[in-house]
């Protein structure tokens, strides 16, 4: 048996691999604003990128679902410009976006990000106003694979710092042109860094550098941390970020997002078993010869109040789940309860979840042999689960002492 599946299934034990978001907790509060009221000229499409399709979900739903995971982010605030009001709201309401809140944009980045955070200041914003966090996190919206590392670092570096943002070395290097066109000058790539988001700030640092900025700033500027360096002499903390914070800019950029997100959903499996010796060694055995290909967790099944299995279900890094029964050929209650959790997170929404149900079946210890049209509730329960999206499978293992001792 593997050392990691085996520590895995030690009660009590932590998640080894990913963690599914939900156990950093912060001192103070931190809310969010998500400039998404552009209207992505670059991108050359008729629809903003951020309402533009990947795998049949707006973009910006895939990057607020990944702030809502995130329990420690109060606050959501979404900008968008006012013509796109009505199909934002639509967009909340399709996809269960409970958490966020949607403010008016105006005609450039910085204007749109003032606007966000003014609805945290009273009197400030024309509809209403919330509770004023200790920082605030800005993300562009069309930046949809922040994971909650990178934003638990920016919003705690803000909390010391008063600015921090995520940084990435540079691709190409920087070059500056004079006025024929000719080259001036050659920046020394490695000394510079291309500035990314997430970035934080503590709220009062950041509302008082848009107070204060000129309309040029407002007009051409687009470096937020370079406003609190100007107007507050803060210096931001430069974070080193994870090689997918880039910006869909492009059209291209679409079909890279895409294929990312793909890419990911076939990549990770999670294996639930019982308490039983049989099943946990199963579980055991496939973690050991799937880990090769992609990433997988073994967790014992329970549903109690700091369930790992919840918090790995509702994280939404998984969209393979395997279960391993013994011995239950009915209907074990375990799935019902599995699906449900599935459906409750909306998983499938995005893209179709796989659900496999392993049977172990003694031949020794069962009293009859088991055959697959014994399973008419699952089958039942399959269809149901198709219309929502969900692939639910079941594999019927009989077996005996004798073939095991062969293996
Ligand atoms: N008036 C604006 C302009 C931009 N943004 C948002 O700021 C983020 C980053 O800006 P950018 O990539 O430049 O988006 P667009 O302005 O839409 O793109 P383009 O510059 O190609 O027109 C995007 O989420 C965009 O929606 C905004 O909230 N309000
Ligand atoms: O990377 C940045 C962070 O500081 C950009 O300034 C930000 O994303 C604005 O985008 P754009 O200027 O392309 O509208």
């Amino acid at each position: 048996m593997a050392e990691a599946a085996r520590d895995n299934l030690q009660p009590n034990r932590p998640l080894l691999c990913k963690q599914a978001g939900g156990n950093r907790t912060l001192d103070f509060s931190v809310a969010a604003v998500l400039p998404a009221g552009g209207s992505g000229e670059r991108m050359g499409s008729a629809t903003p990128k951020q309402f533009c399709q990947l795998l049949q979900r707006p973009l910006i739903s895939i990057t607020l679902e990944r702030f809502e995971r995130v329990h420690w982010i109060k606050e959501i605030v979404v900008v968008v410009s006012k013509q796109n009001f009505e199909l934002m709201s639509s967009i909340i309401e399709h996809y269960g976006h409970s958490r966020a809140i949607v403010v008016e944009g105006a005609l450039t980045r910085h204007q749109s990000i003032f606007n966000g955070l003014k609805a945290f200041v009273v009197n400030q914003s024309p509809s209403s106003w919330l509770e004023k966090p200790e920082v605030v996190i800005i993300h562009d919206a069309v930046r949809p694979f922040v994971e909650e590392d990178i934003l638990f670092r920016v919003a705690t570096a803000a909390k010391e710092y008063g600015a921090a943002g995520a940084i990435r070395p540079l691709v190409s290097t920087v070059v500056a042109t004079n006025a024929e066109g000719y080259l001036d000058h050659s920046l020394e790539r490695a000394k510079y860094r291309a500035s990314e988001m997430p970035q934080a700030f503590t709220f009062d640092i950041i509302y008082r550098a848009y107070q204060q900025c000129t309309d040029y700033d407002f007009e051409y500027g687009t470096e937020c941390l370079h406003l609190t360096l100007k107007y507050c002499g803060t210096s931001a903390k430069l974070i080193d970020g994870p090689p997918d914070l880039w910006k869909v800019t492009y059209k291209r950029d679409l079909y890279a997002a895409e294929s990312l997100i793909k890419e990911s959903l076939s990549k990770s499996v999670c294996i639930f078993t019982g308490m039983q010796k049989e099943a946990v060694q199963l579980g055991c055995l496939l973690q050991e010869a799937l880990q090769l290909m992609m990433e997988v967790d073994v967790l014992t099944w329970s549903l109690n109040k700091e369930s790992q299995c919840i918090q790995a279900i509702s994280s939404g890094l998984y969209y393979n789940f395997i279960y391993i029964n013994i011995n239950n050929f009915d209907l074990p209650l375990e799935i019902v309860q599995l699906m449900e959790l599935i459906e409750n997170a909306k998983l499938s929404a995005l893209y179709p979840v796989v659900v496999t149900v392993v049977h172990l079946n003694n031949l020794e210890t069962a009293s009859s042999c088991i055959r697959m049209e014994d399973f008419t509730n699952i089958k039942e329960l399959a269809k149901e689960a198709h219309q929502k999206n969900v692939l639910l499978y079941r594999l019927l293992i009989n077996y005996t002492q004798v073939c095991e001792a062969a293996q």
